[in-house]
């Protein structure tokens, strides 16, 4: 997509976004409430139309639909809709049969979702998580070789969302290209190849989940116990930037841990030192927070 632009009213949901993802691709969408995460998954996804901007899907532009390229695309969105008074298999069937496909799809999309056991329960009897792994098999019952997946952990407990994880990795290795919403930053960084950070409808990071992390360049924390260790012996090893006394720990911060930590094994007991590296939240927090206005 090229330079995209949505706007509704007076907001601006995208403003001026260019982004390409690969086939085959795991690509993450991050940002904060509001950002425009949804719209630009319906853009691509040919539920909405753009103001500006130029999208193409396989070659083709999504808007107005057209029907070739939609039995290539699946989509989970928040509001994906069900035939509610339906069980959960006669929904996938049901759907199934939308797109030709063969009824017992419907037993492969409920297995792949672990969600076999509620095959014969209504739709609208199923809990928020339950609901949430049909859509998923909904999005993924005719095999689409794009998928659009709008933070389809949200609702699940960690065990549901380790599970899904399993599937979503599965599709991956299917080649599959997924495009892929989440709030869950340790989710993005177990999961995608790359990811763009979006905040105030553009795109303010855009890389793999370890360069975002490298190019923030954020210190590695390491946590002595204080009655180990003053600040002032701390401060004194090489490498060292920050020494701060945190409850019962002393948090050393460094950029070079590997130079940090023979020195101090010198010091304490190498053993009682935990090691804190940079995550995909510290590159997040500082890009969507005070840190997006230096991409601007
Ligand atoms: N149909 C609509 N009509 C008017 N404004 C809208 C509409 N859809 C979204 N917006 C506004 O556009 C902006 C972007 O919304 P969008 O839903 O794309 O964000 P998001 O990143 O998906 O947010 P969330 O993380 O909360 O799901 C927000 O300010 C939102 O209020």
């Amino acid at each position: 997509m090229d330079g995209v632009t949505k706007r509704y009213g007076e907001v601006t949901a995208l403003d001026g976004v260019s982004l390409d993802v690969r086939r085959g691709e795991f690509f993450g969408v991050l940002g904060p409430n509001g950002a425009g995460k949804t719209t630009l998954v319906e853009i691509v996804g040919g539920m909405r139309e753009a103001d500006a901007g130029t999208v193409t899907v396989f070659g083709q532009s999504p808007w107005p639909r057209d029907t070739a390229l939609l039995a290539r695309i699946g989509v989970q969105t928040q509001a994906s809709a069900f035939f509610a008074r339906l069980t959960a298999r006669e929904h996938l069937r049901t759907v199934a049969a939308l797109y030709g496909m063969d009824p017992a799809t419907a037993t492969t999309a409920l297995e792949r979702v672990s969600l076999t056991e509620k095959a014969d329960a209504r739709v609208d009897h199923l809990s928020g998580g339950q609901r949430q792994r049909l859509a998923v098999a909904t999005a993924l019952l005719h095999e689409p070789d794009l998928i659009f997946l709008d933070e389809p952990t949200a609702a699940l407990d960690p065990e549901a969302r380790r599970e899904l994880w399993v599937v979503l990795r599965s599709l991956r290795a299917e080649g599959r290209t997924i495009i892929y919403t989440t709030h869950y930053l340790e989710e993005a960084e177990a999961l995608c190849d790359r990811v763009a950070i979006i905040a105030g409808g553009r795109v303010v990071a855009l890389d793999t989940p370890r360069n975002l992390i490298r190019s923030l360049a954020a210190p590695t924390r390491l946590l002595v116990p204080a009655a180990g260790l003053s600040t002032d012996a701390a401060l004194a090893l090489a490498g060292v930037d920050r020494a701060t006394v945190e409850g019962d720990d002393l948090a050393l911060e460094t950029t070079v841990p590997n130079r940090v930590l023979p020195a101090l094994g010198d010091l304490v007991d190498i053993d009682t030192v935990t090691v804190r590296t940079p995550t995909l939240e510290d590159a997040y927090l500082t890009l969507t927070g005070t840190g997006s206005e230096h991409h601007r």
